[in-house]
C-alpha cells in the first residue's frame, strides 16, 4: 500500500449551467467583461479498467501540459449538489506521485511510462468572463462560455480557493451568482466530458453513472 501525501494546489469551486440565447447579454447586465477567448484540447488518460475515473480522479493533457484533478477530502466525490470541489494539480511530479497512489503503484519518475491510454480527447472554445465583486464578498468568480467541437456548449460558474475552509463560502458565492444570472439548476448539469462519454463511450459513461461520480 502507498501511503497518502498531501499534494498541494488550488480548489477549484463550479457549477455548470446550460446558457440559453442572448445569455451573454445577462452577463453584461451583471457588468461583466470579457477577460479572454482561447482554444485547447484536452486529451484524457486512464488504465484500460478506468479505474482513475471511477475513483473521480481525472488526468489530462491540455495542449501540452498535464492536469490532474480529484476531490480534495479522501472517501469523497468531488460532485456537491449540483456544484462540484476540485483539487487541481499542474506540476507533473505531484501528478505522477498522486496517480500512482491512487493505482497503488510505485511513482513513475515521468507520466509517460505509465501505461495509460487517451479515452477522450476534443477541442474547447472557450469565452471567459470576470464578474464583477459582490458587495462582502471575498472571492473572484469567472464565467466561462464553452462550446465543445463535438457540438456541445455549456457555462461554468467557477471560483478558486486556497484552503477547504473557504469551499462553503465559496459555493454560497457561486450558486449566488447563478441565481443572479437566473441559471440556478437543483439537479448537476451535464459537462462536456459527461455528454463525450455519453455519446462516444457508453459503456463508461454507465459504470461511471453506476459509481456516482457523473
Ligand atoms: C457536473 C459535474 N462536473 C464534473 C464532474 C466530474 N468530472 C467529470 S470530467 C472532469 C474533468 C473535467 O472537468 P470540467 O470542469 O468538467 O471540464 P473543464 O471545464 O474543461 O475543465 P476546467 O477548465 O474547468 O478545469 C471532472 C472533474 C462531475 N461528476 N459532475
Ligand atoms: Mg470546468
Amino acid at each position: 500500500m502507498y501511503s497518502p501525501t498531501q499534494l498541494s494546489g488550488p480548489i477549484e469551486v463550479e457549477r455548470k449551467f446550460v446558457p440559453g440565447p442572448q445569455f451573454e447579454d445577462k452577463l453584461h447586465r451583471l457588468g461583466a467583461k470579457l477577460q479572454k477567448e482561447l482554444t485547447f484540447r484536452d486529451s484524457y488518460y486512464d488504465t484500460s479498467d478506468c479505474r482513475l475515473t471511477l475513483g473521480d480522479v481525472w488526468l489530462r493533457l491540455r495542449e501540452d501540459s498535464w492536469e490532474l484533478k480529484y476531490p480534495p477530502q479522501r472517501g469523497t466525490r468531488g460532485l456537491n449538489g449540483a456544484s462540484t470541489q476540485y483539487l487541481e494539480l499542474s506540476c507533473e511530479t505531484d501528478i505522477a506521485r498522486r496517480v500512482s497512489e491512487e493505482l497503488n503503484i510505485p511513482c513513475p519518475c515521468s507520466l509517460d511510462l505509465l501505461e495509460l491510454q487517451e479515452f477522450a480527447s476534443f477541442v474547447t472554445k472557450r469565452r471567459r468572463f470576470d464578474i464583477p465583486p459582490r458587495n462582502g464578498s471575498k472571492h473572484k468568480v469567472v464565467v466561462d462560455l464553452d462550446t465543445a467541437d463535438f457540438g456541445f456548449s455549456v457555462g461554468e460558474v467557477e471560483v478558486l480557493v486556497e484552503t477547504q475552509e473557504e469551499v462553503q463560502s465559496a459555493l454560497k458565492e457561486v450558486e449566488g451568482i447563478c441565481k443572479q444570472l437566473g441559471v440556478l439548476s437543483d439537479s448537476p448539469v451535464p459537462g462536456k466530458m459527461s455528454t463525450f462519454l455519453k455519446i462516444n463511450r457508453a459503456d463508461h459513461y454507465k459504470q461511471l453513472l453506476e459509481a456516482h461520480v457523473l
